[in-house]
């Protein structure tokens, strides 16, 4: 195995690896750009004109979808997978990863879009450099740009396997990258309706990718994650690197649709969550319940029908989204 095919290895115990360029012996090109990065380049006559950005860690207590990065990476340098797409891998938050927490001081995918340049700190610094390190990878013109940013939950759900769809306004949500996802193992998709400060939000908003939260499973240390059943989604992905996909018919194959009714937003140290602590993502909320309360006598209501909460979170920092309240879509405003 080649070392660059060792990057969890060398991000779990931070090295940095003394050959910074290594070539397999199908002429895969591996460069390590930095800590947690590396970038796949196929020979030239063999690309498809696909730039892939798999990014993974961006929450360093979400071990299921590193596993998942590093496999792929040591199929690419051991020769099994043959990339005929331009791959960009990336480990988000590194500090993170080797302590097997969310985060350190603050939450990396509340920092792009321009926010981390309001704050400070390693983390602030790190989506900085994410950022650039996505920037220069989707600078190539006319190619396709994809991107996934897998993550897991911090709690179950109803629904194990969904993606969160970005908002650019202007710009059509994708009935074909829905019906790939459908194919990848995804059971829902929550299409966003304003703009947005995470990782995919950040590509796809200003680097023009196709881009997605991909939210598959529960959160569990490194070892432990047997439950996450990721071989449908590695399967689809080893065809898109290799581009080898089969035709994607369009068809939603019993995909959910839903999109955003309100973010739920904690304003003060007085927030309360009218929630258990153990109910999990996608539980439905009667009309008239109430869901939330803060200061100024502030209280979230439930009015919509047939809606639902995810991710709830009283524990966010003040300012930041504490849940988000969805409801069922028809899907009629897909491009
Ligand atoms: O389980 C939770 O409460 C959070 C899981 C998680 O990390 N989700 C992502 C979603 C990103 C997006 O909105 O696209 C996050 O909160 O950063
Ligand atoms: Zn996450």
């Amino acid at each position: 195995m080649l070392a660059l095919g060792k990057l969890l290895e060398l991000t779990l115990t931070d090295h940095e690896p003394a050959e910074k360029t290594q070539v397999t012996t199908k002429g895969v090109r591996l460069r390590w750009l930095g800590e947690g990065a590396l970038e796949v380049r196929p020979p030239e006559n063999e690309d498809c004109g696909l730039d892939l950005l798999l990014s993974a860690g961006i929450h360093g207590n979400e071990t299921a979808p590193i596993e998942l990065l590093e496999r792929l990476l040591h199929g690419v340098a051991n020769g099994k997978i043959k990339p005929r797409a331009r791959i960009l891998f990336l480990f988000g938050n590194p500090v993170a990863i080797r302590k097997g927490e969310r985060f350190v001081e603050q939450d990396i995918n509340r920092l792009f879009n321009g926010r981390h340049e309001l704050s400070s700190g390693f983390e602030a610094l790190r989506a900085a450099e994410l950022e650039q390190f996505a920037r220069v990878f989707f600078s190539k013109p006319g190619r396709t740009r994809l991107h996934y940013d897998l993550h897991t939950a911090i709690r179950g759900s109803k629904i194990e396997q969904f993606a969160l769809y970005p908002y650019k306004e202007g710009r059509k949500h994708s009935r074909r990258e829905l019906a790939r996802l459908a194919a990848a193992g995804m059971e829902a998709v929550l299409l966003q309706s304003k703009s947005s400060i995470t990782f995919s939000a950040f590509t796809y908003e200003q680097l023009d990718a196709e881009a997605f939260t991909l939210e598959l499973g529960k959160a569990r240390p490194f070892g432990q994650n047997e439950q996450v059943n990721l071989d449908r989604l590695e399967e689809r992905l080893i065809h898109i690197i290799e581009d080898t996909e089969p035709e994607i018919d369009g068809s939603l194959d019993g995909l959910k649709l839903f999109s955003v009714a309100r973010e739920i937003i904690k304003h003060s140290d007085s927030f309360h969550l009218h929630l258990p602590a153990d109910i999990e993502n996608f539980s439905e909320l009667s009309k008239g319940y109430l869901l939330a309360e803060d200061l100024a006598e502030m209280r979230w209501v439930v009015e919509e029908e047939g809606a639902r909460i995810i991710f709830p979170n009283p524990r966010v920092k003040n300012g930041l989204r504490a849940g988000i309240l969805i409801v069922p879509d028809s899907g009629q405003r897909l491009g």
